[in-house]
């Protein structure tokens, strides 16, 4: 699932690793969203998010929802949103006058362009916890690079397992996710939508090929 409505969001501005907080309705959506995954009965082995507050939190409150807030809970920068550069924090609808319309959505949509990268990164205690530096701007496939790694070696064997798994993330990290997922192509990847506090749930075979596919609107 994708984090609640952001004050970012909101706002219409870029985020990426920005660490900004669920808005009222951000907060109101995630609880909706854990109440309606509480009717399907799924029972979670663990669960994962990034480090970035709004997934955190759009986590936990669904897990409070379903009441399995007891289980293990794995955090990882690998599931952060796709780094938006030197884009954060500017508003969107901005950005597309300065640049037009094509490279305004080439730079959100597709799966190689790399936004403007920042001239500098404050070095951040949870990064260098982590032993990464945040890098100055990702595509979507240097997000999808550094994500994939993470979903095959700690998702996939409980999956294997036949341990049901929660990913909380973001728009573009769960892109990068649904493209390895569903093998969408580097083109077809463009037109892939993701909708804050709307679950989906992947039902995989034994080769973790999806048979099913549900949106819990
Ligand atoms: O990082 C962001 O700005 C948002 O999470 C999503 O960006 P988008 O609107 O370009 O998908």
């Amino acid at each position: 699932m994708r984090h609640g409505e952001s004050t970012a969001n909101y706002d219409h501005t870029f985020t990426g690793w920005s660490d900004v907080s669920l808005t009222a309705k951000g907060k109101a959506d995630a609880h909706e969203a854990g109440r309606k995954l509480n009717k399907t009965g799924i029972q979670f082995s663990d669960a994962h998010t990034s480090y970035l507050k709004r997934a955190i939190v759009s986590e936990n409150i669904v897990l409070d929802e379903i009441n399995q807030l007891w289980i293990p809970q794995h955090k990882t920068w690998r599931l952060n949103e796709r780094h938006y550069g030197a884009l954060r924090g500017k508003n969107k609808e901005q950005v597309k006058q300065e640049v037009g319309e094509q490279q305004f959505m080439r730079w959100r949509r597709s799966f190689a362009a790399v936004p403007p990268r920042l001239q500098e990164v404050d070095p951040k205690r949870r990064y260098q916890t982590a032993g990464i530096q945040e890098p100055p701007a990702e595509s979507l496939k240097m997000a999808y690079q550094r994500l994939i790694p993470y979903w095959q070696d700690e998702i996939v064997p409980k999956l294997i397992d036949g341990k049901n798994q929660l990913v909380v993330a973001h728009g573009s990290s769960l892109r990068a996710l649904i493209k390895y997922i569903e093998n969408i192509t580097d083109t077809g990847i463009d037109g892939v939508e993701v909708h804050n506090a709307t679950p989906i749930i992947y039902t995989f075979n034994h080769e973790l090929q999806v048979v099913n596919k549900e949106l819990i609107k």
